[in-house]
This record gives C-alpha cells, structure tokens and sequence, in this order.
C-alpha cells in the first residue's frame, strides 16, 4: 500500500472514530465542549494560510444573506411552517422575488442553516429552529444593524481620523449611522430595535455566568454588610436593565437582610414587565449624583466597556461620592483581558464595543488606572480564567 493509500486509510478510520465521538459527546456537554475545542485546534492547523485569507474575504456575506431572509420572514415562515417549502411557495407568503430567495438561500444551506430537500425547495434545521427565539432573532438585528454596518464603515472612518485611537463621539456609529446619538440614544428612538436590545441582554443571561455564583459573595459582599438597620442597601445593580441580574441574587440569597435596588433610564424601568417586588426601581442616570448613599454594594455589570475613559471616570466618581468610606464596595463584572493572548471572544467583542459605542474591554492596568483617577483602589481582581468575565472589587482609596 502506497503512503498517500495508508495516509488516507488512517483518516478514514479517524473519520469513524470521531462520528461515534461526536454521537457519544452529544449527551455531555464538557465532552462536547471539549471535542470541539479540539477539532477547532486542528481546523486551525489544517487551514492553509490562504485559506484562512480566502475565509476571512468571505465571510460578511451569510450573515447578510441571512439577514435578508430574517428581515423578508423566510426565516419565521419555515420555522413555524414545519415543512418544507418552495422558492415560489416563499415568494408568494413573504413577498420578495423568488430568484432572490434561491440566491440568498445557497450560503445559507451550505452552512447548515437551512436544509434543501429538493430543488430549491428549503426546510429549517436545528440552527434557524434556536434563531427564531426572541433573544436571538432581536439580537441578530439589533448587532446586524449597530454593530456590523459600523464594522463594514470602520476601516474607512477610521483612515478619514488619521488612524486615531477611539476614545470619544464622534466614532465609527455615529458616522456609520449618520447621527451625533450614541447607541442608546439611537435605541431610545427606535422602540422596536430597543426590544430587541433588552431582548438579547436578557436572553444572553442563560449563557453567561453569574458573579455570585463563581465568585464567594460573603467574603465580597455579606460578611460585615449592616444587618440592623432596615434601611440599609445591601446592593445596588447600577445599569442594571430590566433587572435579570439583581431578580437572580435575590432568588439565590433571598433571606440576607438589606434592600435590593434596580437603576437604570426612565425609559428602561418603565418598560419593565416584571420584576420581584423585593427589588426597589429607580430611574437613574449615571452621569449624574448616585441618590444613594452608603449602600454596601455598587455594582455594574457590563457598562464601563461601553464608554470611553472620560466618561467610565465620570460615572466612577459618581459612585465615589456616594460610597462609604471602609463600608461601601465597588463591584464591576465585565471582562480583565490579560496583557497577551487575549482569547477570540473578548478580543472580538472590544473591536464590537469600539464600533458600536466608542467603548473598549480593558486590561488589568486599564482598569486600575481607570478606578485610580476616580479616588478608588483596588482590593482584587477575581478571575474565573480568560475565557470568561472577572470581578473586580475596588474601595475608596
Ligand atoms: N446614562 C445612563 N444611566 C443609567 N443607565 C444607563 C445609562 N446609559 C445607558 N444605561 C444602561 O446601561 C445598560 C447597559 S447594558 C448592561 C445591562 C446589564 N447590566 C447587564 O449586564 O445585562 C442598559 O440597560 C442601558 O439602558
């Protein structure tokens, strides 16, 4: 047997092997996790550099075509149909042309995320099934609208600036969208698009972890908490939207004494459709005086990264004032990138902050400068590893 013969024989057996892997993983999500982890590592090794290249060129495009198909209700219509129909039989129910939908379709099949049971004839998988929940399908549009129309602009914008770092409006969004509004504003006038915000922010909790269930909350938070005065705010969740994070301390410590307080916008508190009562509302904005004074905990989660330095400082310095000397604790649960290495996803996702809100993931020494120039100091860094967020613990200096 020829050595290319042997070479393929092995990957053939290889090929078996890992099926019956892929079937058996499907039950444990570590295993699969693991599986995949590591078949990303020899995609890696195995991708040609131009390929690599080739893949990167191509690679805006599904995501529009889908896009297309979102916004046209191909996407809804296979799904709640159940079964399998034509180009045409599309065309007539969502209204766009029948040659649009094949050409859009074609990507979209290739990648799995639509299944072609004959000749232009399409039905929905696993992948456009988990699309259509509301976190998803909101999320889609919302990134596809915000964040990817300011990418594609980027570049251009950015050569137009002289190459300069993004550290305030203007940035890439508001030139991307023509407007001097920064996201929040934007979603602010756009009630539909702001749904599919808090859509995405609340369905993306299923995924991600909780600080208070990865880091020891009594060490941070409970132990020396006022426990006698029934006025006391044990934690504050500044930013804190509908109130997913705060509902779900308060269902995993519901008896620790010390009130619970929601902040956000007036537009986002008053479009809050339930919340435990247990948690108090305020409509709050961060850039103005912190109402309240000497609570335990102030915590944010996921705000600084979507403000440049000036105003992360200005919103520090509002806690500052409020917080109570050997008493208060500042608490932010967002990404500690590491000096080197930074892993995919957070390194993605500071290129996102900056497209979308002139905002940055930030490194250890970010952060203590950052909380330095606000009057704070740090008491520690917690880390859960580099593949997710950290909590970073901070006192008045
Ligand atoms: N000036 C402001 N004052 C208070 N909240 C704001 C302000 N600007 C933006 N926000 C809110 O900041 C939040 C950022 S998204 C993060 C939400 C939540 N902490 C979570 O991690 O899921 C949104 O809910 C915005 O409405």
């Amino acid at each position: 047997m020829s050595s290319t013969e042997d070479l393929h024989r092995k990957i053939d057996t290889l090929a078996r092997e890992l099926q019956s892997l892929c079937a058996e993983s499907a039950q444990d999500d570590a295993a699969r996790k693991n599986l995949l982890g590591l078949t990303m590592k020899v995609t890696a090794e195995l991708e040609a550099p131009i390929e690599t290249v080739w893949r990167m060129i191509m690679s805006p495009h599904a995501p529009a075509a889908l896009m297309v198909m979102i916004r046209m209700g191909v996407v809804t219509n296979l799904v709640q149909s159940g079964e399998p129909k034509t180009a045409k039989e599309l065309s007539m129910s969502c209204g766009g042309d029948e040659l649009l939908i094949v050409r859009m379709m074609r990507p979209l099949v290739a990648l799995g995320v639509f299944r072609e049971t004959d000749v232009q004839t399409y039905t929905s998988t696993p992948i456009s099934e988990v699309l259509t929940a509301p976190p998803l399908i909101g999320g889609y549009q919302l990134m596809f609208e915000a964040a990817t129309r300011s990418l594609a602009n980027m570049p251009k914008y950015l050569e137009s600036t002289g190459f300069k770092h993004v550290n305030s409006a203007p940035g890439p969004f508001q030139d991307s969208h023509n407007t001097p509004d920064g996201m929040f504003q934007w979603l602010i006038n756009d009630p539909p698009m702001m749904s599919n915000f808090n859509a995405f922010m609340a369905g993306s909790l299923e995924t991600r972890q909780d600080w208070f269930s990865t880091f020891p909350v009594d060490e941070i938070l409970l132990n020396g908490a006022s426990k006698g005065d029934p006025e006391s705010v044990l934690l504050i969740d500044i930013g804190g939207g509908e109130g997913h994070d705060i509902e779900a301390f308060h269902k995993s410590f519901a008896n620790v004494p010390g009130k619970l307080v929601l902040q956000d916008l007036p537009p986002i508190i008053d479009n809050i459709k339930s919340l435990d009562p247990a948690v108090l509302r305020q409509s709050y904005d961060f850039f103005t005086e912190q109402p309240v004074k000497g609570a335990r905990g102030y915590y944010l989660r996921n705000i600084f990264h979507d403000w440049p330095d000036k105003e992360c400082v200005v919103i520090m310095k509002n806690i500052a004032a409020a917080m109570k000397p050997n008493y208060s604790k500042l608490l932010i649960f967002e990404w500690i990138l590491p000096a080197k290495d930074t892993p995919l996803y957070p390194a993605l996702l500071d290129v996102n902050m900056m497209a979308v809100l002139n905002g940055m993931e930030r490194t250890e020494t970010q952060w203590t400068q950052l909380l330095t120039q606000a009057g704070l100091e740090i008491v520690k860094f917690w880390k859960a590893g580099t593949d997710s967020e950290g909590l970073i613990e901070a006192v008045l200096k």
